[in-house]
């Protein structure tokens, strides 16, 4: 399993590496060792190729002096360029560069990047090793001068050892500008910032160089990378003999006068990965999404103010519920006032009283508990304007019953979930501490997806795909998490194996239709082919 550490990890690693016997320069001798592999891939035969190494004051620097040594033993003819480094004997790395005699120029010296942009335009390949883990702060004065003289179009190769320099390890955030690198080969592990806008990014394609590392400290909450290996194994089984009672039954309810697709798309989201029934819960407004999608049964319900699902519809929707393994809430149902009693009542938070009733719904018209008492709702997943009228419930957090639901908010559902007016920097750690407070697992979606479970387990997935920057993707999503739930996964890695084939039947609509134009109905078909391509 790939791990994905923040600095704090990564430190913690490093120090707990040395208590078993390693050394830092040796730690270091291994990074830069494994960089110089990938750069030297990079550069085809080093004979007569020219890579300009930029250092700086740290062991970061200290990583590229290593790569700047190997390089120069493969026969490549290396420069260094020092940013903040004053020479000491003690350092070694840079001691072991002026015994080869690699030529040296130092920023101090170069005020208006002159030598630099003469290096830099005659270079094969520019290593940056300026900064690393260690940036803490905006970047600006010579530091950017020199950082811009890398600017595309015209430039060699940038390879970023560890992270770009400018990039914060912990965010991705990149506030006074950063390296455009065309690769980045992380040492050890790859930090979050990788994988966080805007670093992903600034980063490039990602390498690993491998440290040796005690992996006994990798299994606590560092994030894991989603991929293949890892979600293969969740897919469900489909014995031959199995019939469609075998893969449960989806209830989704969704959709509106406003939004009647999302109910579609849900609905065939959910049947897409496998699910053995699907049925679509509505009004009118829906009957549309109904006859798109033949193989869906449909569940009439009373309708609120134009259409939408009012608190009439509790009933029959409290009877059909024991019926069905998973439950989709919420994409395009609208945000009206009778949908909002509806969903406050549906999920007993009608009253702070309801707290101790979870499972039991009043009816608030009568004095007592009515006959249409709500059964516990399934495995739910609850999307969009489902979170959207959560958010307006107070103290709904407290009152909801825990490990029930699968959220997935984009970043402004989360903004008002969490109730503030703008997401923290560390989209991860905001991730992993709703997931905990609320007791649900949270799938915060964005060019990088983050899936976090109460439990503190947390998984990231580098997915960005400019063809899913469309309408209605998130629905399909929904109903896709809502299928796999029917199928008995928990709902954590329901979640994970609904985020990696939703990403991975977009990479094929993209292979086919391109970066613009794609339509969120497009998934739907690729859905099978990326479950038969993970299987
Ligand atoms: N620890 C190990 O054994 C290994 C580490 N590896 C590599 O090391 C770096 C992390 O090294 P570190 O020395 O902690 O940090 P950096 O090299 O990234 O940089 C620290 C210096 O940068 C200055 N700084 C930070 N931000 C800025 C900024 N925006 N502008 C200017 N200067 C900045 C900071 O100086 P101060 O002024 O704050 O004092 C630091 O001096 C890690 O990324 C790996 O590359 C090896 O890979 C493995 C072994
Ligand atoms: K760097």
């Amino acid at each position: 399993m790939q791990k994905i550490v923040t600095q704090t990890e990564m430190y913690a690693l490093e120090h707990a590496a040395v208590a078993h016997g390693a050394t830092w320069e040796g730690l270091m001798e291994q990074a830069g060792w494994g960089v110089a592999q990938v750069a030297l891939a990079r550069l085809g035969d080093p004979k007569g190729r020219r890579v300009v190494v930029l250092v700086g004051p740290g062991n970061n620097g200290g990583d590229g002096l290593v790569v700047a040594r190997h390089v120069h033993d493969a026969g490549a003819q290396v420069a260094l360029y020092f940013w903040r480094r004053q020479f000491a004997p003690s350092d070694a790395n840079w001691q072991r560069c002026r015994t080869r005699g690699l030529a040296e120029t130092m920023a101090a010296d170069d005020p208006t990047q002159t030598s630099l942009r003469k290096l830099v335009a005659e270079a094969d390949l520019v290593v940056d090793a300026l900064l690393g883990m260690g940036t803490s702060r905006p970047v600006e004065g010579p530091l950017a001068a020199i950082i811009a003289t890398l600017q595309p179009p015209r430039r060699p190769l940038v390879l970023a050892i560890d992270l770009p320099s400018g990039v914060d390890a912990g965010t991705g955030a990149a506030p006074g500008g950063a390296v455009c690198a065309d690769l980045t080969v992380a040492t050890g592990l790859p930090k979050r910032g990788l994988l966080l806008y805007p670093g992903r990014r600034l980063a490039g394609t990602l390498e690993l160089a491998i440290l040796e590392l005690p992996h006994d400290y990798l299994e606590t909450t560092m994030s894991d990378l989603l991929r293949a290996a890892e979600v293969q194994p969740l897919l469900p089984a489909r014995p031959p003999d199995a019939h469609k009672g075998s893969f449960g039954k989806v209830l989704v309810l969704a959709g509106s006068l406003h939004f009647p697709g999302a109910a579609y798309l849900a609905c065939a989201g959910a049947a897409r990965v496998g699910a053995g029934l699907v049925t679509l819960a509505g009004g009118r407004a829906v009957l549309g999404s109904a006859m798109r999608l033949p193989e869906a049964t449909l569940l009439p319900l009373a309708e609120g103010d134009w259409g939408a699902v009012g608190p009439g519809a509790l009933a029959e929707l409290n009877k059909a519920l024991p019926n069905y393994q998973a439950l989709v809430l919420g994409p395009g149902m609208g945000q009206g006032e009778a949908t909002g009693e509806f969903l406050q009542r549906l999920l007993g938070l009608e009253t702070p009283k309801s707290r101790v009733r979870v499972g039991f719904l009043i009816d608030s018209n009568s004095d007592e508990a009515t006959e249409n008492a709500a059964p516990d709702l399934p495995p739910t997943v609850l999307d969009a304007d489902g979170l959207n009228l959560l958010a307006k419930i107070e103290e709904w957090h407290e009152r909801l019953p825990r490990e029930r639901f699968v959220f997935t908010p984009h970043p402004g559902e989360m903004r008002r979930l969490l109730g503030v007016e703008q997401l923290p920097a560390d989209l991860v750690a905001t991730a992993c501490e709703a997931a905990k407070r609320w007791g649900q697992v949270v799938v915060l979606k964005g060019a990088t997806t983050i899936i976090a479970s109460p439990d503190g387990r947390n998984r990231i997935h580098d997915g960005a795909n400019p063809a899913l920057a469309t309408a209605g993707t998130g629905d399909v999503l929904a109903g896709v998490i809502g299928g796999l739930l029917a199928q008995g996964l928990a709902p954590y890695d329901a979640a994970s194996l609904g985020v990696f084939l939703h990403g991975a039947a977009a990479a094929r609509v993209r292979a086919t239709l391109g970066d613009a134009g794609a339509l969120a109905s497009d998934l739907l078909p690729e859905l099978p082919r990326a479950m038969l391509e993970l299987r």
